[in-house]
């Protein structure tokens, strides 16, 4: 349990910020969450699912008292919310973030944040190709990859100590890295798939008189998800860390023009080399815990800790006739929310139960669609 902060404010309650306002709630955090946002229907689901406190109508209220800050908005708000909160924040609030680029992030908390400003950049590695609260889920950031930067001239390892414990409490690893080598490092293993999952898709409508989209298979489908992400993010992350993705594009270009050359050749030698060392490369990637559970169709069901709680919800399933293929209590702490999470045999019964126990006012319920494709490894 985390008992450093108190208010914690979070700006931006869409698909991270929402998961880690839920992600908190879920750790039994005990202190009061701040939310911002300036969408009405953000605002409103946020309401629904109780995920924050306190609803800050300005930047100012969101900040003045916080002791530590979260902003989770897309990357081309930063600017205006840095400046608007220059003059609020106490001396001892720490400020983080969640954007998706570090380099350009902490240029700008460098011009326009007062110069002592305990200012960490923070970058989660999970998230999905949906945007905005209803999409946010408690157990996002569950054993993912949590960067965390700083800049050369900042000594903040007290300040450090305490996010680290934030990160864990949501159920991630925090990773400390520098603000050079995060932003090369996500150009090749996010903003460089994003884009060839662009190119993938475009590439359909390349030559416009054939129809493929048909046709598509599990391959299209695995290696394009990420390209129906939100497009006014992925064009704010790309421009913010330009360099690095021409420079991840230039590698490209160069592994591209080899194969070529290995087809017009038929060098069927050196082209099955090739193949074998992304083969090991692919299957090098440790399995989370997630990808190794076997249920592939799961609901998460956030429950209070109180007898019965297990009996209603089968019994809400059994009226339904719906078939229970796994099921695991996550998070049993004594006096702490806790989560049940129930596998289903397939999609369709995965939706009713998810509907089911919606219906029954059982708010925090969600489901886990990502799990679809680690079925495919
Ligand atoms: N989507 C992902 O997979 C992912 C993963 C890790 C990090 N990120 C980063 O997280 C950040 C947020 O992404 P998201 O996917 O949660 O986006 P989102 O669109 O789901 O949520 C952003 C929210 O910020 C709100 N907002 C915009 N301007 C605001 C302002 N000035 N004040 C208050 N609220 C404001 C929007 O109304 C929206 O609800 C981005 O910077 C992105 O780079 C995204
Ligand atoms: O899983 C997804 O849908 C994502 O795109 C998440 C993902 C990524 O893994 O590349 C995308 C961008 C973020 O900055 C962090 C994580």
């Amino acid at each position: 349990m985390m008992n450093d902060f108190k208010k914690i404010s979070i700006i931006g309650l869409g698909l991270i910020g929402g998961s880690i306002a839920l992600a908190l709630k879920n750790s039994g955090f005990k202190g009061q969450i701040i939310g911002r946002d300036l969408n009405s229907d953000n605002i409103k689901v946020a309401k629904e699912l109780q995920v924050v406190d306190i609803f800050a109508d300005s930047i100012k209220e969101s900040v003045e008292h916080a002791d530590l800050i979260i902003i989770a908005t897309p990357l081309r708000y930063y600017e205006s919310i840095f400046k608007e909160m220059s003059t609020h924040i106490k001396g001892d609030t720490i400020i983080t973030d969640v954007g998706s680029v570090k380099g350009y992030v902490h240029k700008l908390a460098n011009t326009y944040l007062p110069a002592n400003t305990k200012f960490i950049g923070g970058h989660p590695m999970a998230g999905s190709e949906k945007s905005g609260i209803s999409a946010s889920n408690p157990y996002m950031f569950e054993n993912a990859y949590y960067f965390l930067t700083l800049d050369k001239q900042d000594v903040l390892s007290e300040e450090l100590d305490k996010l680290k414990k934030v990160i864990e409490a949501i159920g991630a690893y925090p990773v400390v890295t520098s603000l050079q080598k995060h932003d090369k490092i996500v150009a090749r293993i996010s903003h460089t798939p994003h884009l060839m999952a662009v190119i993938l898709a475009n590439l359909l409508d390349f030559d416009k008189n054939i129809s493929y989209i048909p046709y598509v298979g599990g391959g299209f489908r695995d290696t394009t998800r990420i390209a129906s992400g939100n497009p006014d993010m992925w064009r704010d992350i790309f421009l913010s860390n330009k360099e690095e993705l021409i420079s991840s594009i230039e590698s490209c270009e160069i592994l591209i023009k080899e194969f070529k050359d290995l087809l017009v050749k038929d060098d069927s030698r050196t082209m099955d080399e090739l193949l074998r060392k992304a083969k090991l490369i692919r299957e090098s990637i440790p399995k989370h815990r997630k990808d190794s559970m076997p249920q592939v169709f799961e609901v998460f069901i956030g429950v209070e800790d109180k007898p019965g709680m297990l009996g209603d919800l089968t019994r809400l399933l059994g009226e339904q006739k719906i078939n229970i293929k796994d099921i695991e209590i996550l998070h049993a702490r004594e006096d702490e929310q806790g989560a049940i999470k129930i596998g289903f045999k397939n999609k369709e019964e995965q939706m009713k139960a998810y509907t089911v126990f919606k219906n029954a006012n059982y708010h925090l319920t969600f489901i886990r669609e990502e799990n679809e494709s680690a079925n495919n490894e």
